[in-house]
């Protein structure tokens, strides 16, 4: 049996909606493979009761029929589901990069990233690449249809997961249509500061380009406590606060030092709108591995 550790991520960061991500060191989910006649899914961990097991609506299922590679398929959850934390999609990237080397297909890392999307249309009716991404190759991936573009950043990081559930489905539909050329031009400049700031290792300049105007508002409202817990982490020393994907999970760049007194911070906040949430003091991190 062939045992694969992918982890979460956080996409969008911002400025790059759909097409930056980031992998995160913790949490991850490990999925076990072994060659079988047809596809069978086994679920256990977070939020495992709430995620089906029926190969046609599970992301691993689609994965499995474009490698055409049948498997029984044991699922451990450390990413739960409708986090923001690219819980569907470290499942998709797992089951990418397990088939792959099971049945020897011999894909890149970068080949397996859109067999892997196939994943998340089955969720999201999207086949967005930026969790899968960074998930399979690991840093920060910016993610186009013109392929995956990879560094290996290092910044630290703080993912508090309120106990709150948005579908990325629901998150999408709250996405505007349009935005005006000032905004465009807002965003294009943050972007390169973030893109910048992730080649230099500079978590100042990572945090003031994840300043979003078009997104992120819109997507604000389904996460209550946002402003709060944004504010909190700003002045506890984040230097950008953002969602994390879709939501709900909220997501601080910071100095190293920083990192512990933001995450508690952010916790309170979230604890003095009377919304329970955890927390996660990590980094960005490497892709799957396969054991
Ligand atoms: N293997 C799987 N792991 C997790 N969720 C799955 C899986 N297969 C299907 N799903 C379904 O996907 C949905 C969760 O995916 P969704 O994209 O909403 O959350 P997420 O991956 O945590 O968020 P985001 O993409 O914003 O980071 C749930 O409805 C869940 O039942
Ligand atoms: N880019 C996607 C990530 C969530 O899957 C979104 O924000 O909708």
């Amino acid at each position: 049996m062939l045992t694969v550790r992918a982890p979460a991520t956080s996409a969008n960061l911002g400025s790059g909606f759909d097409v930056f991500g980031v992998a995160l060191e913790r949490p991850a989910d490990v999925v076990r493979l072994e060659k079988a006649d047809r596809v069978t899914i086994e679920m256990t961990g977070a939020g495992s009761q709430y995620i089906p097991e029926d190969p046609e609506k599970n992301t691993v299922g689609a994965v499995a029929d474009a490698l055409d590679a049948p498997a029984r398929i044991q699922i451990d959850k450390g990413v739960r589901p409708a986090s923001g934390l690219g819980s569907s999609a470290a499942s998709a990237a797992a089951a990418a990069v397990g088939l792959n080397e099971l049945y020897d297909r011999g894909y890149s890392r970068e080949e397996l990233v859109p067999i892997a999307a196939k994943g998340e249309a089955v969720v999201s009716g999207d086949a967005h690449d930026d969790n899968v991404a960074p998930s399979i190759m690991g840093g920060f991936t910016i993610a186009t249809d013109k392929g995956v573009t990879q560094v290996d950043a290092d910044i630290p990081l703080v993912a508090c997961l309120p106990d709150i559930v948005v579908s990325t489905r629901d998150a999408r539909n709250v996405v505007p249509e349009t935005a005006r050329v000032d905004q465009m031009v807002e965003t294009v400049g943050n972007a390169a500061a973030l893109t910048t700031g992730m080649h230099r290792d500079d978590p100042e300049l990572v945090g003031r380009g994840m300043h979003d105007t078009v997104v992120t508002p819109a997507r604000a409202k389904l996460i209550d406590g946002y402003e709060q817990v944004r504010e909190a982490a700003l002045a506890a020393g984040a230097t950008g606060v953002t969602i994390s994907g879709a939501g709900p999970t909220v997501i601080a760049a910071c100095a190293e030092k920083d990192r512990r007194k933001i995450a508690s911070t952010m916790l309170d906040a979230f604890g003095e709108r009377g919304v329970d949430a955890r927390v996660y003091q990590t980094r960005i991190g490497g892709g799957a591995e396969v054991f």
